[in-house]
């Protein structure tokens, strides 16, 4: 007889009411149908793919045992969320993740009651868990918080100072360690090495030390789910060192791919009377999905993919991306200079520093997620004579500002920053782009800060980098592909606080930072064409400013535009504030500031949010326009009166 269909459980399951409505029996079919879904629509989105295929059996087991959304379910990052949003009411718009108008490829609050908490910055999980629940516990409310928090999101000092705060919760919190044995890299550091020891060759307990353990701590029997195997009874041990001495009762490790070891361990620890309880976890990055298995660096982040081989949609041939620009550019400099060291938070191959790690391996340092350590680390080399390169995300460097202002640039150490994802990033989002630092860092004293026109920019511009010793120095670029020039054989020094005039006019100037300089020269070609002579300058340096170029632009042009992929306090900022000191704008002239927009801008593809944000040539083109109108506007009105 032919085998009759299962009929699919996820196509019933709309909530994780419905979830909680099964047998523990359906709960296999379920995860699997669950991660066949999860990879069906990453084939066709694109996004992160490894991390949620590794915390399917755990997206059910928690949603099955614990009552979401009473109980904050708060994911570390949020890249791993994917099959979570798939339970809880998003799988209609699973596959518009990650584009413009769709669901945010991270946690977020607004669209959904349970995304408690929003993320995509990691190791903010635990802080956020213990917070949802002191507050329920103040109020005599039902709820318990619970971080799902990776074992590379466990190495930066937040998840630290969260647990060392944590007693007070009790059993109102819960941290789940899922130890996957991954970053997007492979782990570093000591305390990867200290979860892989507990992992592979910790002393077990015996089963019966196991059950009369979690007998004394944990109400409910588990024996049945113990005795099924006995892997399980040699996995399942109480007494992680580390976690404990932090007052956690620890439980692990654990199988995250078995369900009949997850569903029963969860219940017990969600019946506790004691906490704060931490459960170690170990999956697979990439579970159930070969390719992904196979090589969990390259489907943490994904492009579209043929769903049976795993080939990934490649992108069409052209100029070289930006991080791999900087990175070869650096290892090339470091072969002459010994003193030239990199320095990456957890992001080798994103900031291009696998191509510096590949020629000097021994002055390279993947310090892990750790943007603080790795600044003020960055701060001590350089105190100690080394040229110092510290990579980082304009976004995650947020993190570290107090090390960027206290130990860099108040003691004036030589400290080069290579700020990668500067301004907009297209799919991941608010959370992610670099719309700040032009403002966090031009405001200091000491700093020197550079933003890149394009690759042939870069490349100077850590040349100069790597030559400034008198003081800390950033260079910022953006995400994706250079702009097609030609790579410098010899790179140049720069002067500091030198910009270039790229094209000279007479009657509007536009003066740009970084990337935005092409725009500004399509739109000087509009203007032209509409017979007004237009200068545009690429002023290279946020600060110093080029004060001389500035003053004869601002001077000598009828009106004057500045643009940057930055928020409001950046180069528009420091040249109003430079132009109203000197009262260059008491004359007449028109100066206007093209930034990013005062908002959080949502996830859409590049050249939407450009134009969202209003820095493309059409909103320059606009913005002069509009300068000069509201001038003859004023003529006419006052003629009129
Ligand atoms: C503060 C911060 N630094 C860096 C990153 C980039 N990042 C995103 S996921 C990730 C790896 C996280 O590893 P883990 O927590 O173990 O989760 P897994 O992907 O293995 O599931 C990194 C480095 C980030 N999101 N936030
Ligand atoms: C979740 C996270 O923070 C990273 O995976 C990030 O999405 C990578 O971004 P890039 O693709 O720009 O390297
Ligand atoms: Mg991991």
């Amino acid at each position: 007889m032919a085998d009759i269909p299962q009929t699919p459980l996820l196509d019933t399951v709309h909530t994780p009411d419905d979830l909680r409505r099964l047998a523990p029996e359906q709960l296999r079919q379920l995860a699997d149908e669950l991660r066949t879904e999860t990879i069906s629509a990453v084939g066709t989105t694109g996004g992160h793919l490894g991390s949620g295929l590794g915390v399917v059996e755990l997206t059910v087991a928690l949603h099955y045992v614990f009552n979401t959304p009473d109980d904050r379910l708060i994911w570390d990052v949020g890249h791993q969320c994917y099959p979570h949003k798939i339970l809880t009411g998003r799988r209609e718009r699973i596959r518009t993740i990650r584009q413009g108008g769709g669901l945010s490829g991270f946690t977020k609050r607004s669209e959904s009651e349970y995304d408690p908490f929003g993320a995509a910055h990691s190791s903010t999980s635990i802080s956020a868990a213990l917070g949802f629940a002191i507050a329920n516990k103040l109020a005599g409310t039902p709820g318990k918080g619970i971080a799902v928090i990776g074992d590379g999101a466990m190495s930066a000092g937040m998840a630290y100072e969260a647990m060392n705060n944590a007693e007070q919760a009790g059993n109102r919190l819960v941290v789940i360690l899922n130890d996957n044995d991954m970053s997007i890299a492979p782990p570093v550091g000591g305390l990867s090495a200290y979860l892989s020891r507990m992992v592979s060759s910790r002393e077990f307990l015996g089963v019966r030390d196991v059950l009369k353990k979690l007998a004394k701590r944990f109400p409910r029997p588990i024996q049945k789910a113990a005795q099924k195997t006995d892997e399980f009874a040699r996995g399942m041990t109480m007494g992680g060192t580390l976690f404990e001495e932090l007052g956690f009762y620890y439980v692990g490790p654990i199988d995250g791919h078995n369900l009949d070891h997850l569903i029963p361990v969860l219940e017990n620890v969600r019946d506790a009377e004691q906490g704060p309880i931490l459960i170690h976890v170990v999956t697979k990055k990439g579970k159930g999905y070969a390719p992904a298995e196979a090589a969990a660096d390259k489907y943490h982040g994904v492009q579209k993919f043929d769903v049976i081989t795993g080939a990934q949609a490649k992108a069409p041939p052209g100029p070289p991306a930006y991080q791999n620009v900087f990175g070869e550019t650096l290892a090339k400099e470091a072969d002459s200079d010994p003193r030239i060291c990199a320095i990456t938070a957890a992001m080798p191959s994103g900031t291009g520093l696998d191509r510096f790690a590949n020629a000097h391996p021994e002055r390279f340092f993947d310090v892990g997620i750790a943007e603080q350590h790795a600044v003020t680390f960055a701060a001590g080399l350089a105190a100690q004579g080394m040229r110092p390169f510290c990579a980082i995300y304009s976004t995650f460097l947020q993190r570290a500002y107090d090390q960027v202002v206290h130990d860099v640039a108040i003691q004036n150490l030589p400290v080069r920053f290579a700020i990668d994802r500067a301004g907009l990033v297209g799919a991941d989002g608010a959370t992610h782009a670099g719309s700040f630092d032009v403002t966090y860092l031009a405001s200091l004293p000491n700093m020197v800060v550079m933003a890149a026109a394009d690759e042939a920019e870069l490349v100077h511009m850590v040349h100069t980098c790597v030559n400034h010793d008198s003081g800390p120095i950033a260079v910022r670029y953006p995400r994706g592909n250079g702009v097609g020039v030609a790579l410098p054989e010899t790179p140049q020094l720069l002067e500091i606080g030198k910009g270039r005039v790229v094209r000279e006019g007479k009657k509007v100037a536009i003066l740009s930072l970084g990337t935005r300089l092409a725009e500004a020269l399509r739109a000087a070609d509009t203007l032209e064409a509409k017979g007004l002579s237009t200068s545009v300058a690429d002023l290279r340096f946020a600060k110093p400013l080029d004060e001389a170029l500035i003053r004869r632009m601002l001077t000598t042009h009828e009106v004057a535009v500045t643009i940057e992929e930055n928020a409001i306090g950046g180069l528009g900022a420091h040249v109003l504030t430079m132009a109203s000191d000197e009262g260059l704008i008491d004359g007449g002239l028109k100066l206007r500031t093209m930034r990013l927009p005062d908002i959080f801008q949502d996830q859409d593809k590049p050249e939407v949010q450009y134009a969202q944000a209003g820095l493309d040539a059409d909103a320059i083109v606009e913005t002069v326009l509009k300068a000069l109108r509201h001038n003859s506007a004023n003529v006419t009105e006052g003629a009129r009166a």
